[in-house]
């Protein structure tokens, strides 16, 4: 897809004075929040990444604020989940800076960036389950890797912490003894969703967690994700392809185009946003700014 739209900066209410040097919005910031001078939870400056010669991410620029529910939409292989894989240090950018509560994890000491990472919780898009471990012992793993403490207590306890987090997304103890070859696509979601949750992580990601699920079973994860991000109190990001689901979670949206964030917003503004590019891409118009690359008979 090619494009020559100039940036769009979400437009700061009329109430609100010019923000202080500095705090200057940009496409993925908050400018409400930018001028309270809080610090944001994630904070991305001119993020680059290119794969060879392709540039996937080409200044990514991006805030995340405290109980923020941020959606981040964008055409396929537009490089969402690298953004995502970037913050949960699984790959490493070309340049730019990630700080998480202030730190660089990019150029922090390894101590002090293990302990930023490890207050992220993960839900992957396809709920990434180990094939040879049972549930239980999929979710066991995830507890001694986010809450090392786990691995001292006797192993009843540890699967009693597992079969909590199971039921906290409404799973009964009798799926724990199932192999995930052995779960719907939604059960596997769930006991994805459960997985990220170990150690209460305060910052939530999630990766296109209703593709592929029915409507109903989209709902629940909806449901299920909005509840879990409440109770932790917790920060989130969720990429997604769909757009009832990004209004049900999402604060805020951000859209992600050509390696950059060229628009954010509330998140019910997803289908008005008054960009062009962000409403093609909503609606799923076939004209419009965003070319399309493959080959259609458009004289209808
Ligand atoms: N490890 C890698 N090596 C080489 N190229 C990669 C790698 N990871 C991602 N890419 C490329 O980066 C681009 C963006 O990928 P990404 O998975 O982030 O897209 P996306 O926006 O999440 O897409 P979708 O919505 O379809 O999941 C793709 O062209 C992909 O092939």
């Amino acid at each position: 897809m090619t494009i020559a739209v100039p940036q769009e900066t979400e437009k700061a209410p009329p109430d609100i004075a010019a923000p202080a040097p500095g705090h200057e919005p940009v496409a993925g910031t908050s400018p409400a929040q930018a001028q309270k001078g809080t610090v944001p939870r994630i904070r991305i400056r001119g993020l680059c990444k290119t794969f060879g010669n392709h540039v996937v991410l080409d200044g990514v620029d991006l805030d995340v604020w405290p109980g923020e529910s941020l959606v981040v939409i964008g055409g396929s292989g537009t490089g969402k989940s690298v953004l995502l894989r970037c913050i949960l240090g699984l790959l490493t950018p070309d340049e730019g800076s990630i700080e998480i509560d202030g730190v660089d994890i990019l150029t922090a000491p390894a101590e002090e960036r293990e302990k930023c990472l490890q207050q992220i919780g993960m839900l992957f898009q396809n709920a990434a389950l180990f094939d040879s471990m049972s549930v239980l012992d999929n979710i066991l793993f995830g507890l001694r890797a986010k809450a090392p403490q786990t691995r001292k207590l006797p192993l009843p306890r540890q699967r009693q912490e597992a079969l909590e987090l199971l039921a906290q997304v409404g799973l009964g103890a009798s799926v724990g003894e199932l192999m995930p070859a052995e779960l719907s696509g939604g059960m596997q979601k769930r006991v994805g969703l459960a997985r990220s949750l170990a150690g209460r992580p305060s910052i939530q990601l999630f990766d296109e967690p209703t593709t592929g699920l029915d409507p109903i079973m989209s709902s629940v994860i909806n449901r299920l994700i909005v509840d879990c991000v409440k109770r932790l109190g917790a920060t989130a990001i969720t990429i997604t392809h769909d757009m009832e689901s990004a209004q049900v979670i999402g604060t805020r949206a951000a859209m992600l185009y050509e390696g950059r964030i060229i628009w954010s917003g509330p998140a019910d503004r997803l289908m008005d946003s008054g960009n062009p590019v962000v409403e093609q891409f909503t609606h799923g118009w076939l004209k419009g700014p965003i070319k399309i690359d493959y080959p259609l008979p458009l004289s209808s």
